[in-house]
């Protein structure tokens, strides 16, 4: 390594993504964005070898995303026989198609091109407006050239946006198990109201894995519900059952915090709803911006089934002093049967549901974003809830505290059951006290999800979205989340769920 740090320049400073639109004498930027990783292609410390003054502009045609790497430097490091400078474009090559690599005037005149009614490729699923525009979603296949193509274009903005995120292997053979939405932003041409241009706004991949379901006692009564099944290569694996998983989803930077991120999610999930196959649609290593994103989503589409909306906390049940928790706090059948019904997978149905019933708590006894306790236990105040609220709360009558123990010991079964292997290791007094910290966690953040669809909700009142959202009553506490950053960190309300429930689903 040069003992020179000059020569080195952070990789996520020097790319600079553009989107452009021809003009007649060249074109126009209409956004820029830098990456947010590039570890993936540049190494693990973000840095490039060899250069001063370094700029890596990729150029995309804001519409049909056609490449084009533009490297500049003002100086360049002399080789020697122990360092080079870093060939950016032997390493992109790897990440871009070799269209990218044109010159800039051939890029141009290639866009000129580009017949005025260009569509985006695949079929058309939906059309839908907000107040940042009109948006419209395309799936489709491998198998047709022109979504190939376009993916090969933009598979770089998954090490770009996701974290530790691959590109996909276009040459795979099962390639044709992946399913591909991509959202676009469509706007009237000024001088041809009747004409349209579509920018790129954002994509998600989706692949199928077949499953086995062995048939229950109905269905194998019905045998011509079950595709018949055949070795004579005539069948059809598209109409076996199967999970289909989110694998990427990225909405590019110019169209984040628009909630066209929401939107999207929301439009695949309806598809794969209607999807007979399906039979669950899971999500491949979401981070906490997709959960929160999938929370929302998944709690704004339930709590207006009426089926979900029956699924209540029994509270004639009484709590037993010792022993075990009580297994029916909520009807379990009742449950598998509207998690099965909406095909979400159980812990995402379990915590959407657990956030739905602290809605319904009573007033006086429901969580508000008071800083979770450490020592939290179920002998605990539940007055105690109240804090950080503004305003005075009812006292909780007796049955407002049991039925707020009640959904705490839901809750609590199943982040013991999901944690099982951790908490099985401790003392019963150890464990006793992490679970009251997982719970604490798991509560502060339902809190805090519970305000933020409250506020979805007011935006879609005000016309902010097409989108209604349904308002279960949010959290207690109506501290704006970002008072609540403010006062205990930026990561403190987010670190917990991470603490607390790890995995993908
Ligand atoms: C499975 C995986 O691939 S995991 C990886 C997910 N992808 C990434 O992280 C890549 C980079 N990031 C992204 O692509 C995007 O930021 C995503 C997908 C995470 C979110 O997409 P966005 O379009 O920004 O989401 P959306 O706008 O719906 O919601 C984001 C915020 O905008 C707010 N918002 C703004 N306007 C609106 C509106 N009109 N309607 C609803 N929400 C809105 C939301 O409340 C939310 O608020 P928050 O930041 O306080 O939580």
């Amino acid at each position: 390594m040069s003992g020179d740090d000059d020569w080195w320049t952070s990789s996520n400073e020097a790319v600079l993504v553009s989107l452009v639109t021809p003009t007649d004498n060249g074109v126009k930027t209409l956004h820029t964005f830098h990456p947010e990783y590039t570890n993936n292609i540049f190494g693990e410390k973000e840095q490039i070898f060899g250069y001063k003054g370094l700029r890596i502009n990729l150029q995309y045609n804001a519409s049909d995303m056609l490449p084009n790497l533009k490297v500049s430097y003002k100086k360049k490091y002399q080789n020697t026989a122990d360092e080079e400078a870093l060939g950016i474009n032997d390493v992109l090559s790897d990440f871009l198609p070799e269209i990218a690599f044109q010159k800039q005037s051939d890029f141009e005149t290639r866009l000129k091109s580009i017949p005025d009614n260009w569509t985006p490729p695949g079929t058309l699923v939906t059309s839908f407006s907000n107040k940042h525009g009109d948006f419209q979603v395309y799936s489709g296949k491998i198998t047709d050239p022109a979504v190939k193509q376009l993916l090969n274009r933009i598979q770089i903005l998954v090490p770009f946006f996701v974290d530790a995120g691959t590109p996909i292997d276009l040459e795979d053979p099962d390639a044709d198990r992946w399913t591909f939405y991509f959202l676009y932003n469509k706007r009237s041409l000024p001088d041809h109201p009747d004409k349209s241009s579509y920018y790129f706004a954002g994509y998600s991949t989706l692949y199928r894995y077949n499953t086995f379901l062995p048939p229950t006692e109905t269905e194998s009564k019905t045998p011509t519900d079950t595709p018949p099944f055949s070795l004579d290569g005539d069948f059809d694996l598209d109409t076996l059952p199967c999970r289909t998983r989110i694998s990427q989803f990225i909405i590019i930077p110019p169209f984040q915090q628009k909630g066209l991120g929401s939107r999207l999610y929301s439009i695949i999930y309806q598809q794969y709803l209607k999807h007979e196959p399906t039979i669950q649609l899971t999500v491949e290593d979401p981070n906490e911006a997709f959960d929160d994103m999938r929370d929302l989503a998944d709690l704004a589409f339930l709590s207006k089934q009426p089926e979900f909306q029956a699924l209540k906390i029994n509270t004639s049940i009484a709590i037993p002093e010792e022993g075990k928790a009580p297994n029916n706090i909520v009807d379990q059948a009742a449950v598998e049967a509207c998690q099965k019904k909406f095909k979400i997978v159980p812990r995402q149905f379990a915590r959407v549901l657990e956030m739905y019933l602290m809605s319904q708590l009573p007033e006086s006894v429901r969580p508000g974003l008071g800083a979770p306790e450490e020592d939290e236990d179920e002998e605990q105040d539940v007055r105690s809830k109240g804090k950080g609220k503004e305003k005075a709360l009812p006292e909780p009558t007796a049955e407002d505290e049991h039925t707020y123990r009640l959904w705490m010991m839901l809750v609590k079964m199943r982040l013991y059951v999901h944690n099982r292997d951790v908490l099985g290791q401790l003392e019963l007094k150890e464990r006793r006290d992490e679970l009251a910290k997982v719970f604490a966690g798991v509560e502060f953040d339902y809190a805090r999800l519970l305000i933020k669809a409250e506020e979805q909700a007011k935006m879609a009142a005000a016309g902010e979205t097409d989108q209604v959202p349904a308002t279960p009553s949010a959290a207690n506490g109506k501290r704006k989340l970002d008072e609540v950053e403010q006062a205990e960190g930026a990561e403190a309300a987010s670190s917990k769920k991470a603490r607390v429930e790890s995995g993908s689903d």
